[in-house]
C-alpha cells in the first residue's frame, strides 16, 4: 500500500476552561488556507487535540485520520423559526436552590457525548453536564435554564443562550416524554425576546433528539465529525 499525506492547514487553539475542568492539556483545530502546515511534531505538544469538520469535509476526514486523529461522534445542528404563534408553556425559572437536583439529573441523562472513555475519564462526561446546568442557573454560560415540574419533582430542564439580538442557542434540554413542552417553553423564550432563530444542537446518534426537534419544527442546517488525537 502506498502511502501519503493530504497537507491540512492550521493553527491550535488551547482548550483553556476544558483544559482546567478535565485537568488535561488539550487544544482545538483552527483550520484554515494561510495557516501553518499541521505537523506531527506541533499536535504532540498537546495530549489530546480536538477538530470538528463540516460533514462534507471528506478530504480534510481523510488526511486528519492520515495525522493520527480518529472518529469521535457526529454532530447535527438545526434552526427553528420561532415564529409568532404563542408557544407560552407552565414553566419556571430554576433557581440555586434547584441546582443539586439538576446537576444529578444532568450527569445521569446524557449519555452520548464526546467527552466520553477513552477520551476523558468515565465519569467526566456526567460531571461536565452537571457543571454546565449548574452554570445556566447561574448565567454564566447559558443565560437561563427553565423547567418544567409535575407536583414539585422536575420533569424536565432547558438552558438557553441568547447569542444576539434574532438568535439563540439550547444548551442543553432533557426530560423523557415532556420533549415537546420543553421546546414549547424555548420558543417561548425567544419570543418574549424577540429572537427570530432557534438553535440546537446534539450527537448525530441521539435520533430521540433529532426526532424531537425536527417534531417541534426544527430543519437541519448542517452536520459535522468530530475527531480527536
Ligand atoms: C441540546 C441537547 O441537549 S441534545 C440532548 C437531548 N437530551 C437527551 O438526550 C436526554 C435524554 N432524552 C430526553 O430527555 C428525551 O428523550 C428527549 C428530550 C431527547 C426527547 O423527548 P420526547 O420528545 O418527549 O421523546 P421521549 O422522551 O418520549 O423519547 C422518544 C422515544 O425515544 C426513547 N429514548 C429517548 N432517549 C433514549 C435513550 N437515551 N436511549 C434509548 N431510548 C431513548 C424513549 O424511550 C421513547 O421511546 P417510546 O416512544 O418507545 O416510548
Ligand atoms: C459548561 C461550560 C462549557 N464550556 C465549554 C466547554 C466546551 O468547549 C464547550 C461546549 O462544547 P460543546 O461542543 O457544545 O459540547 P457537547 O458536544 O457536549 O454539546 C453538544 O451536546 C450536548 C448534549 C448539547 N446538546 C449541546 O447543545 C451540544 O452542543 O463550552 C465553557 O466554556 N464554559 C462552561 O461553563
Amino acid at each position: 500500500m502506498t502511502t501519503f499525506s493530504i497537507p491540512v492547514h492550521a493553527r491550535i487553539e488551547s482548550l483553556s476552561w476544558e483544559n482546567q475542568f478535565f485537568a488535561v492539556n488539550s487544544g482545538i483545530l483552527r483550520i484554515k488556507d494561510g495557516a501553518p502546515l499541521l505537523t506531527a511534531q506541533r499536535l504532540d505538544t498537546f495530549s489530546r487535540v480536538q477538530a470538528k469538520i463540516s460533514g462534507q469535509q471528506i478530504v480534510l476526514l481523510d488526511g486528519l485520520q492520515l495525522l493520527g486523529f480518529k472518529l469521535v461522534e457526529g454532530e447535527v445542528d438545526l434552526a427553528l423559526a420561532v415564529g409568532t404563534q404563542n408557544a407560552a408553556t407552565s414553566v419556571e425559572l430554576a433557581t440555586s436552590a434547584d441546582i443539586p437536583v439538576l446537576r444529578d439529573l444532568a450527569a445521569k441523562i446524557f449519555t452520548q457525548s464526546r467527552f466520553r472513555a477513552p477520551w476523558y475519564q468515565p465519569a467526566d462526561s456526567g460531571r461536565f453536564y452537571a457543571q454546565w446546568v449548574e452554570n445556566a442557573v447561574l448565567g454564566t454560560f447559558d443565560h437561563e435554564c427553565l423547567l418544567l415540574r409535575n407536583g414539585g419533582a422536575i420533569q424536565g430542564f432547558v438552558s438557553m443562550r441568547q447569542l444576539n439580538e434574532s438568535e439563540a442557542r439550547i444548551g442543553l434540554l432533557a426530560g423523557r416524554g415532556v420533549g415537546g413542552q420543553l421546546m414549547d417553553a424555548a420558543r417561548f423564550w425567544c419570543q418574549q425576546r424577540g429572537v427570530e432563530t432557534l438553535r440546537v444542537a446534539t450527537q448525530t446518534s441521539n435520533t430521540a433528539a433529532l426526532r424531537r426537534y425536527i417534531q417541534s419544527g426544527a430543519n437541519i442546517e448542517s452536520t459535522a465529525f468530530w475527531l480527536y488525537r
